[in-house]
C-alpha cells in the first residue's frame, strides 16, 4: 500500500545555509503542498521546550474553574475573531474551548491572570512562531516559483495573525467531533499538538497527523489555494476527541489583511493559459462568512461556508 503519511521536513538547512539541503526540502514541500496541503517541520526555529512550556500553561488555564476562565472573556476591537477565552455553545457540534491571542503588542488582547506566567511565556513564544511563519512563507514563495519576496510583500501586515490555544473535551464516543471537517481560510497554520486526533482528508480517507517530538504541523489555507489556482491545496481536516482525557493543542494562524483582494494570480492563470478557478473576494468578507459558524452554527456540518462558494464551475 502506498505510504499516505504526512511528511516531516527538517528546516535546519535554512538556518545553516546548506544549499543542497534547502533545495531538497523545497522539493519535498512542493509535493506535500500539491498532494496534501499538509506537512510537518522540525528544527524550525521555535524552541521545542518553549512550545511544551506554553502548552503546559494553557493546560493549567483550561483546568481552572469556569468563573476564573470567564474573567478572560473577549473584549472589543479585534479583527477576524475576538481575543480572549471562549467556550463553544452547547448546541455546537464542535466540543472545545479556546483562548485567542493576537501579537503581544495588540491592545485588544485579554490575558488570563492565571497562571501568572502565561502572558510572559506567550509573549516569548509568539515572535518565534511569527519568524518561522516568515521562513515558511518564503519557502512557499519559492516552491510556487513566485518572484522573490512576492508573498512577503503581498501579505506584509502581521498585526492580524493570532494564536489559538484549544482544549477538546473528552468523549466516550471515539467518533465525536472536536472540530468538524473544515478548511482553514487563512494563508497557512502551524499546529503544535502532543496528542493524536488531528486528521486530514485525502482521496476520501482520513489520515492521522501523528504528533512528533518538537514538531509543528503546517497546513495551507484557502488563500494559498486560491492564489495558486489549486496548485497548492487547502485540505479538509478535523479533530477527533480523545476518550477519557482532554486533548490540548495550539495553533498559529498566519492571516491576511482584511482589505486584501484575493484571486488566482496571473502566474497560475493567464500566463499559462489556464482559466481562473475562483472569483475574487475581499479577505474580510470571506472570513466574516466563515466566522458566522460561531454565532449562527449550521445544524449540519455540510452547511459550513467554504471557499467553494467562490469557485467558478468548469
Ligand atoms: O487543534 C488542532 O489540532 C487543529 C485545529 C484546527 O484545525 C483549527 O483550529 O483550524
Ligand atoms: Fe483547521
Amino acid at each position: 500500500m502506498a505510504d499516505t503519511s504526512i511528511v516531516t521536513v527538517d528546516l535546519s538547512p535554512f538556518f545553516n545555509g546548506d544549499e543542497s539541503g534547502m533545495k531538497d526540502a523545497k522539493e519535498v514541500i512542493t509535493h506535500a503542498c500539491s498532494d496534501y496541503g499538509f506537512f510537518q517541520i522540525v528544527n524550525h526555529g521555535v524552541p521545542p521546550s518553549l512550545m511544551a512550556q506554553t502548552l503546559d500553561l494553557f493546560k493549567i488555564f483550561f483546568e481552572l474553574p469556569n468563573e476564573e476562565k470567564l474573567k478572560a472573556s473577549p473584549g472589543e476591537g479585534a479583527p477576524f475573531t475576538p481575543a480572549g477565552y471562549t467556550r463553544q455553545p452547547d448546541y455546537s457540534f464542535n466540543k472545545n474551548e479556546y483562548l485567542t491571542m493576537y501579537p503581544p503588542a495588540s491592545s485588544f488582547n485579554v490575558y488570563p491572570d492565571n497562571p501568572p506566567e502565561l502572558k510572559e511565556v506567550f509573549e516569548e513564544t509568539f515572535p518565534h512562531l511569527m519568524k518561522t511563519g516568515l521562513l515558511v512563507e518564503s519557502i512557499l514563495n519559492d516552491c510556487l516559483g513566485l518572484p522573490p519576496n512576492f508573498l512577503k510583500e503581498f501579505n506584509h501586515d502581521r498585526s492580524g495573525d493570532f494564536l489559538v490555544a484549544f482544549r477538546y473535551f473528552p468523549t466516550n464516543d471515539a467518533g465525536c467531533s472536536g472540530v468538524s471537517a473544515h478548511e482553514d481560510g487563512n494563508f497557512f497554520t502551524f499546529v503544535f499538538q502532543d496528542a493524536d486526533g488531528l486528521e486530514v482528508l485525502k482521496d476520501g480517507v482520513w489520515i492521522p497527523v501523528i504528533p512528533i517530538e518538537g514538531g509543528l504541523v503546517v497546513n495551507l489555507g484557502d488563500v494559498t489555494q486560491v492564489l495558486s489556482n489549486n496548485k497548492f491545496k487547502s485540505s479538509t481536516h478535523r479533530v477527533i476527541r480523545q476518550e477519557v482525557k482532554s486533548r490540548y493543542s495550539f495553533a498559529y494562524f498566519q492571516n491576511l489583511e482584511g482589505e486584501k483582494w484575493v484571486e488566482p494570480l496571473p502566474k497560475f492563470t493567464e500566463e499559462i493559459g489556464e482559466a481562473a478557478k475562483y472569483r475574487g473576494f475581499f479577505y474580510k468578507d470571506f472570513i466574516a462568512m466563515k466566522k458566522r459558524i460561531d454565532t449562527h452554527p449550521p445544524s449540519d456540518p455540510k452547511d459550513i461556508f467554504s471557499v467553494k462558494h467562490y469557485a467558478i464551475p468548469t
